[in-house]
């Protein structure tokens, strides 16, 4: 098995042959995956809207009503090519399943601190991560509102990373469209609460922009682990593309809904920050994903957040939420683990 810095990867555990998944990777019962059709005595299954974005007529109403109920809901005709999705896919996939467990190795993200960028598997640092994730990480930053070259883990960071790991082109491209559509389903989403198009955006600012591929390896035991446990994001805004494979569940109504995979489509999260802003009109959505015994699964999260001193607050009266500065949030949901939406609830006024 190989270690980084005390950290395995999931994949090394696969690559051994294991057919028992270590303790470490076991969740309580509680929050074990439970099939949601073993639970149901009628056969309808709620499953996230699919918002067609060039129906411009009613597009405000459709969102108003995915954001109302679910947080999350799946756009389709987004206007970004379905090759750009598949490329990204496609190059995701590549780092790894074709490069060497010590090739990825040399990406390896510093376990020490949170949220680091590169190759990775635990999601919090070690002291405050319980039972592990199946799940191992590529990680990068992508677009700071400021010239690269005055931030210390800008775009030039180990240049190699995107040059070599992810082909650059692919990657600048699909991380100016995601920033595009972002932007827009801000405006809309703004839009259909009766304010102007800019409304989220003006307490949000300028974005940062992060790109997150998830690789979940084939789990022997699935009924025992989750890829990624419950959580919401906590910026303001998520845009996800996954495989066909599935294995992202969405809460609603205290019961976990599997995430069709659509292939055209984006999958659109409301994270933290919109809930503040939007004073709890929407909810940002708990999510996590599990795992299957055959495929190894394959997800690219785009984030796109706030600066880190910037200090997010609702945009109505009267303020539910306190007042929070993003970097002082993102730190908490660090050090005291996500939980489900334990970091938001800690802010209702
Ligand atoms: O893999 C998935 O579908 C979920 C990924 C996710 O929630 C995240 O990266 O925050
Ligand atoms: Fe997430």
């Amino acid at each position: 098995m190989e270690v980084a810095g005390n950290q395995i990867r999931v994949q090394s555990i696969v690559q051994d042959g294991k057919v028992v998944v270590p303790p470490q990777y076991v969740q309580p019962p509680e929050t074990r995956p439970q099939r949601n059709v073993e639970k149901r005595n009628n056969n309808y299954i709620p499953t996230p809207p699919v918002i067609d974005l060039s129906n411009v007529n009613f597009v405000h109403e459709q969102l108003e009503r995915a954001c109302q109920e679910w947080g999350a809901f799946h756009v389709i005709n987004h206007g970004v090519p379905v090759e750009l999705l598949d490329e990204m896919r496609r190059v995701s996939r590549s780092f790894f399943e074709n490069c060497s467990m010590d090739q990825k190795l040399s990406y390896a993200c510093d376990p020490n601190s949170p949220a680091s960028e590169g190759y990775g598997s635990r999601m919090l640092v070690a002291s405050n991560d319980n039972v592990l994730d199946w799940r191992d990480y590529y990680d990068h930053t992508i677009l700071y509102p400021f010239p690269a070259e005055t931030h210390p883990s800008g775009p030039t960071f180990r240049p190699i990373t995107v040059k070599e790991l992810l082909d650059r082109k692919v990657v600048a491209e699909y991380s100016d469209r995601m920033n595009a559509l972002a932007e827009k389903l801000l405006g809309l989403i703004s839009e259909s609460l009766g304010r102007s198009s800019s409304c989220i955006k003006d307490v949000v600012g300028e974005f940062y922009q992060n790109i997150t591929v998830s690789y979940y390896p084939p789990c022997p035991q699935p009924e025992l682990t989750l890829g990624l446990q419950s959580h919401s994001d906590f910026g303001a805004i998520t845009l996800l593309i996954q495989d066909d494979v599935g294995g992202l569940e969405v809460s609603k109504d205290g019961e976990w809904i599997f995430v069709n995979p659509l292939c055209d489509a984006i999958f659109v999260i409301l994270a933290d920050q919109t809930e503040i802003i939007t004073n709890g009109q929407y909810k940002s959505a708990q999510h996590r994903a599990i795992t299957n015994a055959k495929h190894a699964r394959l997800s690219v999260a785009t984030f796109h957040d706030p600066a880190k001193t910037k200090t997010i607050s609702p945009a109505f009266d009267p303020p539910k939420y306190r007042p929070v500065m993003y970097g002082d949030y993102v730190s908490s949901w660090y050090t005291t683990g996500p939980e489900g939406k334990r970091n938001m609830d800690a802010l209702v006024l």
